[in-house]
């Protein structure tokens, strides 16, 4: 490898990526923005996550410390981002699963802190692809059946023939 790959970059910023899912017989794009989990870049990241309709908090399951920083973002996405839905995330159960010991948050912990806030809870790995497709797929499906059941329950109706309508604009293709 030269060199300079062998440094690994901390996130500055976002990185972006379109994923596209099939929920029943439609499809949905999401758009994934990855932005910096450092305080350093707080700022920054609220302007990728303005407007989001669903939040990835992830935490490292090793860390402590990472799952009490994870409350912070979730305590900002309630303030600021009413409409957003909050899936979190506990990143490195591979980890876990080669030494049970390295478990550094409480399982149970987490899962009444998820029911609290009514977050789901997914328990995930990158190295291994642990529960990542289930994790994505669960938030394309609540965004879907979400968006059905705000566009039922408007109080005017939505006119979806309307090109100026925003549920046309959305990302969920019929
Ligand atoms: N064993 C294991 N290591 C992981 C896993 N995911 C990430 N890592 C390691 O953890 C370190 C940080 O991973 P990143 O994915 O870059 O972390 P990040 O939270 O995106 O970091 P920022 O870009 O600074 O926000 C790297 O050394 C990765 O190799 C995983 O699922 N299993």
């Amino acid at each position: 490898l030269p060199p300079l790959l062998l440094f690994r970059f901390q996130t500055i910023g976002a990185a972006f990526v379109a994923k596209v899912m099939s929920v029943g017989d439609q499809t949905v794009t999401l758009g994934i923005w990855d932005t910096a989990g450092s305080e350093r870049y707080e700022a920054m990241s609220r302007i990728y996550y303005r407007g989001a309709r669903a939040a990835v908090v992830c935490y490292d399951l090793t860390d402590s410390g990472s799952f009490q920083r994870a409350k912070f973002w979730v305590n900002e996405l309630q303030n600021c981002e009413e409409g957003c839905r909050i899936y979190l995330c506990g990143t490195k159960s591979d980890l876990l699963e080669e030494d049970r010991r390295k478990r550094g948050v409480d399982f149970h912990d987490v899962q009444d802190y998820a029911d609290e806030i009514k977050a789901d809870l997914f328990e995930t790995s990158s190295k291994t692809g642990q529960s990542v497709d289930e994790l994505f797929q669960k938030v394309a499906e609540d965004y879907v059946n979400f968006s059905a059941f705000q566009v039922m329950t408007e109080d005017k109706g939505v006119n979806l023939g309307q090109r100026n309508s925003p549920y046309f604009y959305s990302c969920c293709h019929h």
